[in-house]
C-alpha cells in the first residue's frame, strides 16, 4: 500500500543512531559528490581532460586552456589508448614529429594499431585531445608526451582536416556507457603549433631542443593516479547501492518457512543469505574509509610534489593501482552477487541491478587493468624487500616488512573464537600473512639470473602477494577508523561488527593462504569462522538501518527492490505494465507469423 513503511519492523531493530552513522559515511563528502560522480559517467567525462591539464601543461598553458575546458567552451578526451595498445603506456605508437622548418609538431597514426581507441567523449563530442603521442625530433625518440590537437571545428563541428573520428561502437549489454561516445581516432599528419606540446614536465625549445624533465617523469603519469583514487570512492557507492538493493529486497522477501498459517521466513533470515550478504556490506564500509584515507594520502602527495618532495611518491602509485584493483574487482562482483541474491527479480531491469552492473564492470579494466595493476603492487613490495639487507626501512603501508624477520616467527595465539574480534589480533595475521608471501616470492626470484624472467614466472604468486598487501592496508584503515571519535549511541560498536566481519570474511575466503604460510592453525581458522556466524547474528538486527545509512534516494537507487518503502511486488506489477511490449494484447507479428503456424492442419496425425 502507498504510504506505508513495509520496513518498518525492521528499521525499529536499530541499535544505533543512524543519523550519526549518515554523517560518518558521507564523510567529507557531501551528497552532491556522491550523485555527481555517478551522473558524469553518462555525460561527457571531463575528469580527466582538466587533471591532465593541470599536471602537464605549464602555467601559461593551463592559463590558455583551463578556462576555455572548465566553461565547456571546448570540450576535452583524454587520448592515450590505442587500438594495439591500453596497458602498455610506453608502446603507444602515435608519433608527434617536430618540425623546425614551421615551429609545428606533427601528428600521425603510422599504422592501424596505432589507432586511438576507448578514450570517453572522443567519439561524438569531443572538440579536443589531449593526445599521448612519441616525441620525435630529428629522428630520435624520445617517448610518449602529452599534446593538445584539435579535432572538430567550433563553428560547425565538423572533423577538421587529416582527423578521422569515429565511435567505437556499442559496449557490453545495454548499459548507460554506451552513452558514452568512446571513439576511434585516426592522424593522418596533422600540423599543431610547438606551443601545444604540454610542457610542464619537459619541454622541445624553437631550435628543436629536447629538455628532459627535472622530475621523475611517472609525473606524466599523474593523471591515472588521481583518477585510480576517485575510482576506490565510486566503488564504495557502487557497491553500496547494491547492497541496499539486496538488503531490503532481503528483508521484504519471503519463501518457505511457514508452519500453521504463519508467515513464510523473510530470506534474510537464512544463514546462507547471510554469508554471502554481511560481507559486502561490510566491504562497502571498509572501502568508504579506505577511500576516505587514500584521498587525504593523494592530497598529502599534491603537497609534497609541490615542494618538489617525491618520497612518498612511489607508495602513492603502488596504494592508488592496488586498492583500484582490489576495490573495483570487490564491487563488480559484489553487485552481481547482489543481483544472485535477488532471485529472480534481481535479473529484471526494474531491480536496478543489471544496469548498475553493466555501467560498473568496465571498472576493472579502465585507468589500468586490474592485474596489470597489482603486478605494479608487486614490483613495488620486491624493490621494498630488496632494499631491506641494505637498511632501507619501509615506512608508511610497508611499515610491516620492517618487521618481516620477526614476522617470519609469527604464530596466532588465538584460543578462543572471540580473540579474533581484537583488532591486533587481526592485523598481526594479516600483516604475517602478507609479509611471507612477499618475502616467498622474493626468495623464490633470487633463484633466477634474469629478475625480469622470474617476475614473469612467479607473476601468478606475486598478483596474490600484491593482495594480500592491499587487504591488510583496508582491514588497517578500517581499524584506524574506529580509533577515530565517532559519536552516536551504537554507532562505533556497530561499525566495529562490520570491520570484524570484513576482516574475518577475507580470512575464512583466503585460508589457503593463512595456513599454507603457517599463520595460523586450522583450529584458529575454524574459531574464525564461528566468530564469523555469531557477527552475522549481530549485525542481522541493524541490516535495514546500515544501508538506510548510506542515504540514498529511491531516485538515485532505480531500484523497485530497493525502494526505502518495501512495497515491491505493486511496484513490480507496476513497472512491468509500463513496458511498451503490454501496450497490446496481441504482439506484432502474431498474424503474419504465428498464426499460420497454428492454423496449419495435422499431417498424418502429427503436429
Ligand atoms: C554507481 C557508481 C558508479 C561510479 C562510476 C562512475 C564513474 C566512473 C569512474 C571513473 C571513470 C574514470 C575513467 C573512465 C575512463 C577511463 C579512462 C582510462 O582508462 S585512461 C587510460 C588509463 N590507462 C592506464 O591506466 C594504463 C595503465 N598502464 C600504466 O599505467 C603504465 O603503462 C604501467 C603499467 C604503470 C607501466 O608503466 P611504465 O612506464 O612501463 O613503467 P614501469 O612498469 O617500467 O615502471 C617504471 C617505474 O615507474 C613507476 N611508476 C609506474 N607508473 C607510475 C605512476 N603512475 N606513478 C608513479 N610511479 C609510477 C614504477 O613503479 C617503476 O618504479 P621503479 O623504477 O620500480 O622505482
Ligand atoms: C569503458 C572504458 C572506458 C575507457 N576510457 C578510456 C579513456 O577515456 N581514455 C583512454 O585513453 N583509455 C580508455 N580506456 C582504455 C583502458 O584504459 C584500457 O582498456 C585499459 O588500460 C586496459 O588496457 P588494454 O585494453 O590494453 O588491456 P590489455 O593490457 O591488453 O589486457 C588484456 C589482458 O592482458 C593482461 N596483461 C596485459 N599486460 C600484462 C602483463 N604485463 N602481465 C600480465 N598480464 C598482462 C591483462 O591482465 C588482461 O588480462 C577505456 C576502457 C574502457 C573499457
Amino acid at each position: 500500500m502507498e504510504g506505508v513503511d513495509h520496513l518498518a519492523h525492521e528499521r525499529n531493530k536499530a541499535q544505533f543512531d543512524v543519523a550519526v552513522m549518515k554523517a560518518v559515511w558521507a564523510g567529507s563528502r557531501d551528497a552532491y559528490e556522491l550523485f555527481h560522480r555517478f551522473s558524469r559517467l553518462v555525460a561527457n567525462d571531463p575528469e580527466m581532460f582538466i587533471p591532465a591539464i593541470k599536471a602537464q601543461a605549464t602555467e601559461e598553458q593551463q592559463k590558455q586552456w583551463l578556462p576555455l575546458a572548465n566553461k565547456m567552451k571546448i570540450i576535452g578526451s583524454y587520448t592515450q589508448t590505442e587500438l594495439g595498445h591500453g596497458s602498455n603506456v610506453r608502446g603507444l605508437e602515435t608519433t608527434a614529429t617536430f618540425d623546425p622548418k614551421t615551429d609545428e609538431f606533427v601528428l600521425n597514426s603510422p599504422t592501424l594499431t596505432a589507432t586511438k581507441w576507448w578514450p570517453g567523449g572522443l567519439g561524438k563530442i569531443a572538440t579536443h585531445a589531449l593526445a599521448h603521442a612519441r616525441l620525435i625530433i630529428d629522428d630520435k625518440d624520445y617517448g610518449v608526451h602529452g599534446f593538445l590537437v584539435q579535432l572538430r571545428s567550433l563553428d560547425d563541428h565538423l572533423t577538421l582536416p587529416g582527423i578521422t573520428i569515429g565511435d567505437i561502437g556499442m559496449k557490453y549489454g545495454s548499459g548507460a556507457y554506451n552513452t558514452m561516445d568512446n571513439g576511434s581516432l585516426i592522424f593522418d599528419h596533422v600540423r599543431i603549433p610547438r606551443n601545444q606540446m604540454l610542457m610542464r614536465l619537459s619541454q622541445v625549445t624553437r631550435e628543436g631542443k629536447y629538455v628532459p624533465s627535472n622530475v621523475p617523469r611517472q609525473l606524466s603519469y599523474g593523471t591515472m593516479v588521481y583518477v585510480r583514487q576517485k575510482i576506490v570512492f565510486d566503488a564504495s557507492i557502487a557497491l553500496s547501492r547494491a547492497v541496499c538493493i539486496s538488503t531490503r529486497y532481503s528483508a521484504v522477501r519471503r519463501q518457505f518457512g511457514s508452519h500453521n498459517g504463519s508467515p513464510e521466513t523473510q530470506v534474510i533470515d537464512y544463514k546462507t543469505q547471510q554469508a554471502r550478504l554481511f560481507p559486502l556490506l561490510a566491504s562497502a564500509y571498509a572501502i568508504r574509509f579506505v577511500s576516505e584515507w587514500l584521498n587525504s594520502f593523494y592530497k598529502d602527495l599534491l603537497q609534497r610534489l609541490e615542494a618538489k618532495d617525491f618520497s612518498t611518491l612511489p607508495e602513492a602509485h603502488a596504494c592508488t593501482a592496488g586498492l583500484k584493483s582490489i576495490t573495483t574487482s570487490v564491487a563488480a562482483d559484489g553487485i552481481e552477487e547482489c543481483r544472485k541474491l535477488c532471485g529472480g527479480h534481481g535479473y529484471l531491469t526494474s531491480s536496478g541491478l543489471p544496469e548498475l552492473s553493466a555501467v560498473y564492470i568496465p571498472a576493472c579494466t579502465y585507468e589500468g587493468d586490474n592485474v596489470v595493476m597489482l603486478l605494479q603492487v608487486a614490483r613495488y613490495l620486491m624493490k621494498t624487500i630488496s632494499q631491506l639487507k641494505s637498511g632501507n626501512k619501509p615506512v608508511g603501508t610497508t611499515a610491516y616488512l620492517g618487521r618481516a624477520e620477526q614476522l617470519m616467527q609469527y604464530h596466532s595465539d588465538v584460543l578462543r573464537a572471540e580473540d579474533w574480534l581484537k583488532p591486533n589480533v587481526v592485523v598481526e595475521a594479516f600483516e604475517a600473512r602478507a609479509a611471507r608471501m612477499s618475502m616467498a616470492c622474493a626468495q623464490n626470484l633470487s633463484k633466477f639470473n634474469n629478475p625480469e624472467d622470474g617476475f614473469q614466472e612467479l607473476s601468478a604468486d606475486l598478483v596474490e602477494a600484491a593482495t594480500a598487501h592491499c587487504q591488510l592496508i583496508i582491514v588497517s584503515k578500517f581499524i584506524e577508523k574506529l580509533q577515530q571519535d565517532i559519536p552516536g549511541k551504537g554507532v562505533k560498536e556497530q561499525l566495529g561488527v562490520l570491520r570484524s566481519i570484513y576482516a574475518l570474511f577475507l580470512l575464512h575466503k583466503h585460508i589457503g593462504d593463512f595456513l599454507s604460510t603457517d599463520c595460523i592453525t586450522p583450529k584458529q581458522g575454524y574459531l574464525a569462522n564461528e566468530q564469523l556466524r555469531s557477527l552475522y547474528s549481530q549485525v542481522r538486527p541493524n541490516a535495514i538501518a546500515l544501508v538506510d545509512a548510506f542515504n540514498y534516494t529511491d531516485h538515485f537507487l532505480s531500484s523497485v527492490l530497493g525502494r526505502y518503502d518495501g512495497n515491491v511486488y505493486p511496484k513490480l506489477y507496476e513497472e512491468a505494465w509500463k513496458d511498451p511490449l503490454n501496450d497490446t494484447s496481441i504482439p506484432d507479428g502474431f498474424h503474419e507469423y504465428v498464426q499460420p503456424m497454428l492454423k496449419q492442419p495435422l499431417h498424418h496425425g502429427r503436429l
